[in-house]
């Protein structure tokens, strides 16, 4: 396993009498070089939940197992350093991480850091512009002035180029235009697929997510409502609506279409392309009649 929590709870300000339980009680395991989806309403923990996947935050109960260092609350933890490298954390607006005059100084600064020489640390940073679908001649320019797809993306990169087994994006695509937050979740999807880097990304964007996470983990209030396949949510996506989230458009109407032509197959890859292929392919005037489903379609409208 990548990760695994076992009843995990995290309360800010512990040792005062104010107290705010952020987390209660979490159960995760996340498979090594697997993709996962965090979702949940805002102030719903999932923050909270990714400083605990690097060591920036300790539970206050329970058990953080993330590659093979383990973190239990109460007990003196083992040093975190190598595993900040290991695991690389990409903040909401990552670009506010950059603060060097040229992409390139960016990009070597975490290597130099964790011990690579200058030639190791420059060769990491070509490698993690490839990655991201970069230029290279970017690497001369001050990231200030690169586009703000760019910019994400160098931003990202700057962490890929410390080699992470594990990359834990909070919502990465925040403020990009439609075309970019595709060609991102993309990439990150090749740097999983490709090269068995473990994904975990926190996004209010489901449907972006969907066509390629692995599985998902739903917060509610600091609980997990939902944990499990694509499979498992699309069977039941009113449970998002619980949790305070909009069902996804793609899951609404993959649920329309299972529902109307009786179809217990795995939900396909949840794209509108494969969506659409998917009806094209069904029998015109077969399936249910429209009285049986006017209840289930008024669940998901
Ligand atoms: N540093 C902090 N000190 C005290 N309370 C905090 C701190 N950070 C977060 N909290 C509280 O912990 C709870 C969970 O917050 P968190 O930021 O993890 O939620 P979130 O799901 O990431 O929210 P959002 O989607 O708005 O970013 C909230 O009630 C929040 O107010």
């Amino acid at each position: 396993m990548a990760i695994e929590l076992q009843q995990v709870s995290y309360s800010y300000a512990d040792r005062s009498l104010w107290k705010l339980t952020a987390l209660r009680d979490i159960n995760l395991s996340v498979p090594l070089g697997s993709m996962v989806g965090i979702a949940g309403a805002t102030g719903s923990g999932k923050s909270t939940l990714l400083q605990l996947f690097n060591g920036i935050l300790k539970p206050t109960e329970g058990t953080v197992k993330v590659l093979d260092v383990t973190i239990q609350a109460g007990e003196k933890s083992p040093k975190l350093m190598p595993l900040r490298r290991r695991v690389g954390l990409v903040f909401q607006f990552p670009e506010q991480q950059m603060f060097e005059e040229t992409v390139e100084k960016d990009l070597i600064f975490g290597p130099l850091n964790f011990g690579m020489s200058l030639e190791e640390a420059k060769a990491r940073a070509r490698q993690a512009m490839l990655d991201m679908g970069l230029d290279l001649a970017l690497l001369e320019r001050n990231p200030f002035k690169l586009s703000g797809g760019q910019m994400r993306k160098a931003a990202i990169a700057s962490v890929l180029a410390m080699d992470p087994e594990v990359i834990v994006l909070d919502e990465p695509t925040a403020t990009l235009d439609p075309i970019s937050r595709a060609e991102l979740i993309r990439l990150l999807e090749r740097l999983c697929r490709e090269q068995g880097r473990t994904i975990i990304v926190v996004t209010h964007r489901m449907d972006e997510l969907l066509p390629y996470a692995d599985n998902w983990l739903v917060l509610k209030e600091g609980s997990t409502a939902f944990q499990g396949s694509v499979k498992a949510l699309a069977d039941d996506p009113s449970i998002l609506e619980q949790c305070g989230l909009t069902v996804p458009q793609s899951l609404r109407y993959w649920r329309a279409v299972a529902d109307r032509f009786d179809l217990t197959d795995e939900a396909p890859r949840l794209t509108a392309e494969s969506l659409a292929e998917l009806i094209a392919s069904l029998p015109s005037g077969s399936g249910n009649s429209s009285e049986q489903h006017e209840g289930k379609r008024d669940d998901y409208e």
